[in-house]
């Protein structure tokens, strides 16, 4: 069944339609790219799914709700968690650090409880640096769970950020470009963290620029060209598809990893 359905979703900037009629849906467990050209509409079509946008026509859906209109911390906490910048990590604080403090989103003693060290507060403590620790161990972190952020390369301060996405417990994870400024090597560690993330039942929705990474990972790609949706498909069939090709003709060839 999909988890995520987009319907003829517009968003238009005054004169200028950014994302224009763009339908497809996403099953859950499997791994979705949307890729296309600069400027295609790829971003603004990620803040339209998390609602930091609200469209100008057509709808979101997340298992079977809209999700259209809502506030972004409502859709957040229905499941739907984008990765946060590196910016948003607290560079003076270990990697396991913050992930128990990622944690305190979804804490049932909320903030008085912590304050107060209620029973539940002690409870939910316990149980937040378990899952802090196990986190860091599936994505690969463990060996610096103790690092401060600081001092963490840059391959390991994007897993961080993904990190912290994750203790908001998604159903459906959004990446905005997970691969960008990384070498081979981290490329490669990344796409593994990515598919650890997919078989741990969760959805994964991702943009992305570097298209050896995407095929490789994609169970299906959403291709936009000028807002529009020009394809949809399996890696293969994308890499074949004329209308793909001529939207990337005059970019770079190994753009789409021919
Ligand atoms: N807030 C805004 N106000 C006006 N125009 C905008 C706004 N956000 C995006 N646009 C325009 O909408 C179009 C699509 O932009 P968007 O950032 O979604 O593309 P993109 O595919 O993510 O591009 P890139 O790959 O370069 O990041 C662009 O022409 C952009 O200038």
């Amino acid at each position: 069944m999909s988890l995520l359905t987009v319907e003829g979703l517009t968003k238009k900037f005054g004169g200028l339609t950014a994302v224009n009629d763009v339908s497809f849906a996403v099953d859950e467990g499997r791994i979705c790219s949307v890729i296309g050209p600069n400027g295609a509409g790829k971003s603004t079509l990620f803040k339209l799914i998390s609602s930091f946008l609200s469209p100008s026509a057509g709808r979101v859906m997340f298992d079977g709700k809209k999700v259209s209109g809502l506030k972004p911390h409502i859709v957040a906490r229905m499941g739907i968690v984008r990765t946060f910048q590196e910016t948003t990590v607290f560079k003076e604080m270990t990697a396991f650090e913050n992930v128990v403090i990622a944690h305190q989103l979804g804490l049932n003693a909320g903030p008085f409880g912590i304050f107060l060290g209620t029973r539940t507060a002690h409870e939910d403590g316990l149980r937040i640096r378990d899952s802090a620790a196990e986190i860091l161990d599936y994505l690969g972190l463990g060996r610096v769970k103790d690092e401060l952020a600081v001092n963490l390369p840059h391959g390991y301060l994007r897993a961080l950020g993904i990190a912290i996405a994750m203790a908001a417990r998604p159903r459906l994870l959004l990446l905005d470009e997970p691969f960008a400024g990384m070498n081979p090597e981290e490329t490669d560690r990344a796409v593994e963290m990515v598919d650890g993330i997919r078989k741990r039942g969760i959805t994964v929705l991702l943009v992305e620029h570097d298209m050896r990474a995407v095929m490789r990972i994609s169970d299906w790609i959403v291709v936009l060209n000028f807002g529009s949706k020009i394809a949809e498909g399996d890696p293969e069939s994308i890499r074949a598809d004329d209308a793909v090709i001529a939207a990337y003709l005059g970019e770079d060839d190994e753009e789409l990893g021919h």
